[in-house]
C-alpha cells in the first residue's frame, strides 16, 4: 500500500522522540496500520541546529508545503500562533492531525473540532492531558455512556517534580525548577506551569470532554504553587500532608450560585495516605468518579519526551488506521449540555489556616467569634509557642484546619482573622482536599 506521508511541526523535547520512533520502529507501526508510515517533513526554526538521528533532507522552515505535502500532521511546536493556522490548513485540506497542544486547545477547543468535522478528518490530542496516560479516549469515548461527575488529579508533571524535590530532598523551588527544565517536562515558558496555566489549559480540555460542555481555560479557577514556600512544605509533612498542585473539573448540584460546573486548579494539602500523595516526580495520576462506573485511576508519566512521544504515537497509528480502513469515526459535537460555570466564591472547600498570633488570653475566643460570626467552624486547631519578639512579646503559632465551608465565608474568615489585633500576620491559607 502507499506510504502515508507525515509532516510534523516543532521538533523539540517531544518531536526529537517521535520523529526517532516513527524511523526506528517503521516496520511494526506499519503493522499495525496497513500502510507504511513516511516521515515527510520536519518543520523547524533553525535549519543549522544539530538533530542527530534526524535525515537533514526533511528540515524545512516551510510549514505551508510541509503540511500541503502531507497526509498526516503531527503539531509539536506548542503556542497558539502559527500553530492554530496551520492545524487549520491541515485540517481544511482534508489532512488528519495530532497534536500534544493543550494551551491551544484549551483556548479553541471547539472551533478546532469544527474544523476537523467539516473535513470529515480528525484532530486527535491524547498527549495533551497527562502526557502518557491514555485519558483523552477514556474520558471521550470509553465513558461516554455514563455521567462523570468529579475528576481530581495531578496534570502537571513540572510542579509535581517541584513539589516533591521540595518535599522528599528538601530542595529549594529554584534548584526543582531549574532540573525540571533540564529533564524536559517545562513548556517553553515555565511560568505556564507553574503558575497553574498548564494544569488550567487540561482542566478544561477533560471538562469539555467529562460534560459534554464547553469549557476554555478563562472558564477555570487558576491559582500556581509561586507562594508554596519550603516553609508550608516543611510544615505540612510535620502535620501528616503533602502539598500537591490539584485539577478539579466537578458537577456541583447545589451551591449559593445554584447548580453548575466547577474547574479550579489550585495547591492543596493531601493526607500522605491519599492515593495521589504517594503520586513521585513528573507522575500524574488521574480519578475520575463516574455514576455507572464508580471510581476510576488513571496513573503513568505526564510529562517528558518519550511518555509523550507514547501518547502522540498512538494517536498517529489511530488516525492513519482510518486513513487506510475510510471514515472518519464518531466525534461528539456540538457539545449538548449546559457549561454554567460557577465563581470559585460558591463552591465548597476546607482550609488550613496558619496565624501568627501573640501569646495572650483571649485570643483564641477572638479567633472563634470571627469563625463563628462568618458560619464557619473550625474542625481543629493547634497552637504551638513561637518567638519572643523585639518588644519582647510572646509569639504563637496557630493552625486551624476548618470544616467544609463556601469559598465566599472562609475567604470573610481570613480576611478578618488578619485584621484582629491579636493576629500579627497570616502565615498561610491553603485548601485540604481528599478524606
Ligand atoms: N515536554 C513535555 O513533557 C510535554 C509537552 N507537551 C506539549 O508538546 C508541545 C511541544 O513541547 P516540547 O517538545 O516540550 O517543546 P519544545 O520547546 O522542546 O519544542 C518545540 C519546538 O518547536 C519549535 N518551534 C516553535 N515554533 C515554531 C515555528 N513557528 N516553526 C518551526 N518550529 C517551531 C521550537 O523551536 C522547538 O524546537 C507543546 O505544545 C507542549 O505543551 C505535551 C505534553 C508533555
Ligand atoms: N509542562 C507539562 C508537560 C506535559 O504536559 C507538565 O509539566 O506537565
Ligand atoms: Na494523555
Amino acid at each position: 500500500m502507499k506510504p502515508l506521508r507525515v509532516a510534523m511541526l516543532g521538533c523539540g523535547v517531544v518531536g526529537t522522540e517521535v520523529a526517532a520512533r516513527i524511523v526506528d520502529r517503521s516496520e511494526a507501526l506499519a503493522e499495525r496500520i496497513g500502510a507504511p508510515l513516511e516521515l515527510s517533513a520536519v518543520v523547524v526554526r533553525d535549519l543549522a541546529k544539530a538533530r542527530p538521528g534526524i535525515d537533514e533532507s526533511l528540515l524545512t522552515t516551510d510549514a505551508e508545503t510541509a503540511i500541503a505535502d502531507a497526509d498526516i500532521v503531527i503539531e509539536l511546536m506548542g503556542g497558539i500562533e502559527p500553530a492554530k493556522t496551520l492545524i487549520t490548513a491541515a485540517l481544511d485540506q482534508g489532512s488528519s492531525v495530532v497534536t500534544a497542544n493543550k494551551a491551544l486547545l484549551a483556548a479553541h477547543y471547539g472551533e478546532l473540532m469544527s474544523a476537523a468535522d467539516r473535513a470529515s478528518v480528525r484532530l486527535e490530542h491524547e498527549a495533551a492531558v497527562a502526557g502518557a496516560i491514555p485519558i483523552i479516549r477514556p474520558v471521550g469515548d470509553s465513558l461516554a455512556g455514563d455521567r462523570i461527575d468529579r475528576i481530581m488529579g495531578i496534570v502537571n508533571g513540572t510542579t509535581n517534580y517541584i513539589l516533591d524535590q521540595m518535599d522528599s530532598e528538601g530542595w529549594d523551588f529554584d534548584r526543582a525548577l531549574s532540573t525540571a527544565q533540564e529533564l524536559g517536562y517545562a513548556e517553553a515558558d515555565p511560568t505556564a506551569d507553574v503558575g497553574g496555566h498548564d494544569a488550567a489549559a487540561k482542566a478544561a480540555i477533560l471538562s469539555s470532554l467529562a460534560f459534554h460542555a464547553p469549557v476554555s481555560s478563562d472558564d477555570v479557577h487558576v491559582e500556581g504553587i509561586e507562594g508554596i514556600s519550603a516553609e508550608m512544605v516543611a510544615t505540612a509533612k510535620d502535620q501528616g500532608f503533602v502539598i500537591k498542585l490539584l485539577a478539579v473539573c466537578e458537577r456541583v448540584a447545589e451551591s449559593p450560585a445554584g447548580p453548575g460546573l466547577s474547574a479550579r486548579v489550585y495547591p492543596a494539602l493531601l493526607r500522605r495516605s491519599h492515593p495521589l500523595a504517594s503520586v513521585r516526580g513528573a507522575f500524574n495520576a488521574v480519578f475520575i468518579e463516574a455514576e455507572a462506573a464508580g471510581e476510576l485511576m488513571f496513573y503513568g508519566q505526564g510529562a517528558g519526551g518519550a511518555p509523550t512521544a507514547s501518547a502522540v504515537l498512538g494517536d498517529v497509528v489511530s488516525v492513519a488506521r482510518r486513513r487506510v480502513l475510510g471514515g472518519r469515526g464518531q466525534y461528539e459535537r456540538p457539545f449538548h449540555e449546559d457549561s454554567r460555570i460557577l465563581p470559585i466564591s460558591a463552591i465548597t472547600t476546607r482550609y488550613h489556616i496558619t496565624l501568627d498570633v501573640v501569646d495572650r488570653p483571649g485570643v483564641l475566643a477572638a479567633v472563634s467569634e470571627v469563625f463563628a460570626d462568618e458560619g464557619a467552624s473550625i474542625e481543629l486547631m493547634r497552637q504551638t509557642v513561637g518567638e519572643v519578639d523585639e518588644d519582647e512579646m510572646q509569639h504563637a503559632k496557630l493552625v486551624l484546619a476548618t470544616h467544609s465551608n463556601t469559598e465566599a465565608a472562609l475567604a470573610r474568615t481570613v480576611e478578618r482573622l488578619g485584621d484582629l489585633d491579636v493576629v500579627r500576620a497570616v502565615s498561610s491559607v491553603i485548601r485540604v482536599e481528599g478524606q
